[in-house]
């Protein structure tokens, strides 16, 4: 692909549902195979992984399915090829088997291509250097490189002989956090832990300088941070009012006139406050919803909590909505169930132009319910589908390992893990038809079903890799174009 090929691209996300056209993504790199034991909770997965499985039999199969969906003629007529290549070139950008489309992007292959110009390389290889604290040395043997390898290496944190220069950034794979889009609008994050800060340098150099979003640079978006923050006490820094923090996993745009945002263990309020302000004093939205869940590992952005599946239906966790099965239960078996903590739940709407005065909205389904009916015009009746199907202990246990965290590739068609079997037995109650990605891929490949035709599905993704580094396939996602 030529960069001057993208120059065109549209950029454009209303909604949370609507048949997806173009996103950013990352495949597994290196680095997620050289995170050790004491490291793995620091950079925010629950265990290490075998990175094999985890490509091989789990993630090629999200990207496949992308591109079937996105992208056929990328795919289509090639499965076999595909897989029977032990190197999994078709995955690598800048491999010369490399699917290389412009609507299934692996920002690595942006960050590639921006590596080329001169004058970004020097700046951006200063700015990692910079941060990593590399030695003059160091930042003079990374201007030898090509520039995919090179990307390569800013993302592993390691040379392709396995000399590890510098931390991988194994949360790359989990692209909705380093930004999102806002209807023509790119807001970019502000990453909560240390361990995701290289992301979201990488991420703003790829959005400032690929010629993918030249024509709406000035449409990209930071929060600015609290004024002289540098001079409040450290401890002070931390506390809820004054940090500066927001991930894209807490964001979420349900309609062309509004905007979900969490306030969660990576969102802090005081970022939220900025975020809207900015978004209303640019005229891009009308109505903002804050979101406040409890700081939690288990709940680290709303995304965790909820998503969208079709206009009119949504996934959620019972024990953070409105009273469900789950918690009456809780009273019989109170001494296995989890401490009720809805007391730090609370939802706020904000009006542009009407800041003071928020409405306060009693639990999540009134809010989704509300999106469906008032700004997604549904007549249909709303319907939620709740974790583990609401029976306890499985909401918990299988929000835990995503869920609730899944991506619509189109209106009521859902890609989400294998493992939450009694929430795949809530859709199906619901009249889902639950599909393997395998099975459906090879279904596309025969001609026996088409993405075009396929309407309330759920694609099931093989996850005992994926899952343990908490996070699902909404968030390995940042879609850059909805219909
Ligand atoms: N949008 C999301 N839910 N992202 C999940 C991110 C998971 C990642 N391990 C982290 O803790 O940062």
């Amino acid at each position: 692909m030529k960069t001057s090929e993208y120059s065109s691209s549209k950029i454009h996300v209303a909604s949370e549902t609507a048949s997806l056209k173009r996103l950013l993504i990352h495949s597994p790199d290196r680095g997620l195979g050289k995170v050790v034991p004491s490291k793995a909770q620091d950079w925010l997965f629950e265990d290490i992984v075998h990175l094999d499985t985890m490509r091989k039999s789990e993630y090629d199969y999200y990207v496949k399915l992308l591109l079937y969906f996105l992208d056929p003629e990328k795919i289509k007529g090639k499965l076999k090829k595909v897989d029977g290549d032990p190197t999994r070139s078709f995955y690598i950008p800048g491999t010369p088997g490399y699917f290389n489309s412009d609507r299934v992007i692996d920002i690595q292959q942006l960050l590639g291509e921006i590596l080329e110009i001169e004058n970004v390389r020097v700046k951006l290889t200063a700015a990692i250097c910079g941060i990593e604290k590399c030695s003059y040395h160091t930042q003079e043997e990374l201007h030898s490189f090509d520039p995919y390898e090179l990307a390569k290496i800013f993302i592993s944190g390691s040379y392709s002989d396995k000399r590890m220069l510098f931390a991988p950034l194994p949360n790359l794979i989990f692209m909705r956090d380093i930004g999102i889009v806002i209807n023509d609008h790119i807001l970019l994050n502000k990453p909560a832990k240390t361990a995701r800060t290289r992301e979201s340098i990488l991420a703003q150099f790829v959005f400032f300088y690929h010629p993918m979003f030249a024509h709406i640079k000035h449409n990209i978006l930071e929060i600015p941070d609290n004024d002289r923050h540098f001079l409040l006490p450290d401890d002070e820094k931390v506390s809820d009012h004054h940090k500066c923090t927001l991930e894209g996993g807490d964001v979420m745009m349900v309609s062309p006139n509004h905007l979900l945002i969490g306030c969660s263990e990576r969102t802090s309020v005081y970022a939220a406050q900025q975020a809207m302000k900015l978004l209303f004093d640019k005229d891009i939205l009308e109505k903002i919803t804050l979101i406040k869940i409890p700081k939690k590992r288990d709940y680290m952005h709303i995304d965790t909590i909820f998503t969208q599946v079709k206009k009119n239906i949504w996934v959620l966790l019972s024990s953070l909505a409105r009273v469900g099965d789950e918690s009456r239960k809780k009273d019989v078996l109170h001494f296995f169930a989890p401490k009720e903590n809805n007391q730090e739940f609370k939802i706020l709407q904000f009006l542009k132009g009407h800041e003071q005065q928020p409405k306060e909205i009693e639990n999540l389904e009134d809010l989704l319910a509300d999106i469906s009916r008032t700004d997604l015009h549904c007549e249909k009746d709303v319907k939620f589908i709740y974790s583990g199907n609401n029976e306890f202990p499985y909401g918990e246990r299988e929000q835990w390992t995503d869920s609730c965290n899944l991506l619509a590739v189109k209106d009521g068609v859902v890609i989400g893990y294998d493992r939450n079997d009694k929430t795949l037995e809530a859709f199906k109650n619901e009249g889902f038809l639950i599909i393997s990605a395998k099975d459906l891929i090879q279904k596309f490949e025969n001609d026996e079903l088409s993405p075009e035709t396929l309407i309330n599905t759920f694609i099931t993704l093989p996850s005992a890799e994926l899952s343990r580094a908490r996070g699902g396939s909404h968030c390995m996602s940042m879609p850059i174009l909805r219909e």
